[in-house]
């Protein structure tokens, strides 16, 4: 096969090949001496303002290797699990609490419900008494108190006892940080529980207790992970090929990276590098947009102000099959582990190029705030512009859905702007409204991101708000059938999820962003009538 690209570096068993130009990039990074003092915990490297974070936040250059302690133990609990008939794992996590474990679990095939969620019909469709009385439940939390996972908790206690499941601390894995209100809980009612690294960000946790708990009850080999990122670390502070480093000059090159997956044995990475990257480098009005494409070459793949970067697990380091018109900007390949280590170590690197903290999440603080002052005080009062069908327009002058999709299109014209579809809405019931990225990319020059709320809070959301302020925002809410009490609490997972979504709008809104919502009065009607709109739309 010729080459088609122009640099190609491999160690430890991934590659990267790139056609970019990043030379400039990849030469400060190795004359400043930049993959040895990452290697080397050297906190000092983000500039002085980062340094007391990065000094708690560098544990994942090497922590995996303490990660082997945890294979004996799940091993043995996976076996006392499936002696007493429970053999499925629900993981109540957000962000990088649930991310690496849904790459793992898609990867290798093993069906983790993922709870990333407050929409009601979501976490009802885990709580049917035949899969209850199946299920462990992992809750994966750093902080131990994060509102969503919380919720989720409660809802499966309460959905445990529902079902006279009386010793259902047994059925709770709790994984968080030590000192946190979890660990308490966890000794308080006797449930299983894993401290993990305090040192390591969620965003960076795969391959920790944080990616590997979950996994590995589901029956994942992470002795396997962890052996692959321990070989791809051998390269690097190496003085020869170091793959991440062209890696962080890549993602650090362009405002904008597009990542599929290319077919070849990894499944969904693109998801959790999305998060690594959107929190690490959004801030500061700069920062690289991370764009999760559906498949290679899906529209909005390229284009002058990004770049087009597949994932696969191939270990020859070549491109999928095809022409070198066809091939990808960036192509990365290798085993999952490796893969981990390779985009952690690089967006660090992109984090030193940009000029960017890539350890804070400054702005995500902010829709959290929201959210809490609008469950006291009540949602806002707003009334539809114009109501179309089972659609009701909110925030645009338009009367029909095809004309309010045709506004964020107009707004989207303009210099550097992004489309960013935000919907608070069921991931797995209402899937198919995931269409309209690709439908809008379609049509629009621009980069356009989708993202499920809140889910997405915990990852774009930090750049919507943090990054450069060129967003042009279609957030899409639903109707509840069924809603689902929270334990001890005064509001409900509906009231959660609207009081979510009310509060990033508010948030996006006092940036001056344009901000369509479209509220769908019925899921299924509503999902149609966008489709269609979107269809007639040039
Ligand atoms: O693990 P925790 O503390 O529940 O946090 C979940 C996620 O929320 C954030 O802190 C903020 O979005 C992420 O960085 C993190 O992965």
């Amino acid at each position: 096969m010729s080459e088609p690209m122009g640099k190609m570096e491999a160690a430890g068993g991934l590659a990267v090949t790139t056609g970019v130009d990043v030379n400039a990039g990849v030469d400060r990074l190795r004359t400043e001496g930049i993959p040895a003092k990452v290697a080397a915990k050297d906190a000092t490297l983000w500039g002085p303002e980062a340094e007391e974070e990065a000094s708690i936040r560098l544990g994942w250059v090497d922590t995996f290797v303490q990660s082997k302690e945890l294979v004996a133990p799940l091993a043995k609990l996976r076996a006392e699990l499936a002696e007493q008939g429970i053999d499925h794992v629900a993981l109540c996590g957000m962000g990088g609490s649930s991310l690496a474990p849904e790459v793992i679990s898609r990867t290798l095939g093993l069906g983790i419900s993922v709870l990333d969620s407050t929409d009601p019909g979501q976490i009802l469709a885990e709580l049917g008494e035949a899969s209850l009385r199946r299920t462990v439940v992992v809750v994966s939390s750093k902080s131990g108190s994060t509102v969503e996972t919380d919720s989720q908790r409660r809802g499966f206690e309460a959905a445990f006892k529902g079902v006279g499941i009386e010793d259902y601390a047994k059925r709770f894995v709790f994984v968080t940080d030590p000192d946190s209100e979890l660990e308490k809980l966890a000794n308080a009612q006797g449930s299983h529980l894993f401290l993990a690294d305090a040192t390591v960000g969620g965003r960076y946790s795969a391959l920790t207790a944080f990616g590997l708990v979950p996994t590995a009850l589901a029956g994942a080999d992470i002795a396997e992970l962890i052996d692959q990122a321990e070989e791809f670390a051998t390269s690097i502070t190496s003085e020869g090929d170091n793959p991440a480093v062209v890696l962080g000059a890549v993602i650090a090159a362009r405002p904008t990276i597009t990542i599929a997956d290319d077919g070849t044995g990894i499944v969904g990475l693109g998801d959790w590098a999305e998060q690594l990257i959107a929190e690490s480098l959004g801030k500061d009005g700069k920062g690289t947009l991370p764009v999760v494409l559906e498949g290679p070459a899906a529209p909005g793949a390229r284009g002058a102000d990004r770049v087009y970067a597949t994932v696969g697990g191939s270990s020859t380091g070549l491109p999928a099959s095809g022409s070198a018109l066809a091939m990808p900007d960036v192509v990365v390949n290798g085993p999952l582990g490796a893969q981990f280590l390779a985009w952690e170590l690089a967006t660090a690197y992109a984090g030193y190029l940009i000029g960017i903290d890539p350890f804070n999440q400054p702005n995500v603080t902010e829709s959290k705030e929201n959210t809490k002052r609008l469950l006291a005080e009540g949602l806002p009062d707003e009334r539809p512009h114009a109501v179309d069908g089972a659609v009701e327009i909110y925030g645009s002058h338009a009367d029909t859905v095809a004309g309010a999709l045709g506004e964020i299109l107009t707004d989207a014209d303009s210099e550097g702007a992004y489309i960013a579809v935000m919907a608070y809405l069921d991931r797995i019931d209402d899937a198919e409204v995931a269409q309209l990225r690709a439908g809008l990319a379609e049509r629009t020059g621009a980069p356009v991101t989708w993202g499920w709320g809140p889910r997405f809070l915990h990852s774009t959301g930090q750049f919507h708000k943090g990054g450069r302020q060129t967003g042009v925002f279609l957030q899409i809410t639903g109707e509840v059938g069924e809603d689902l009490l929270i334990p001890d609490r005064e509001f409900t997972f509906a009231g959660l999820q609207a009081a979510q979504a009310a509060g990033d709008r508010q948030a996006l809104q006092s940036r001056g962003r344009p901000l369509v919502r479209l509220h769908l009065t019925d899921r299924k009607r509503g999902i149609n009538q966008l489709v269609h709109a979107l269809r007639e739309l040039s």
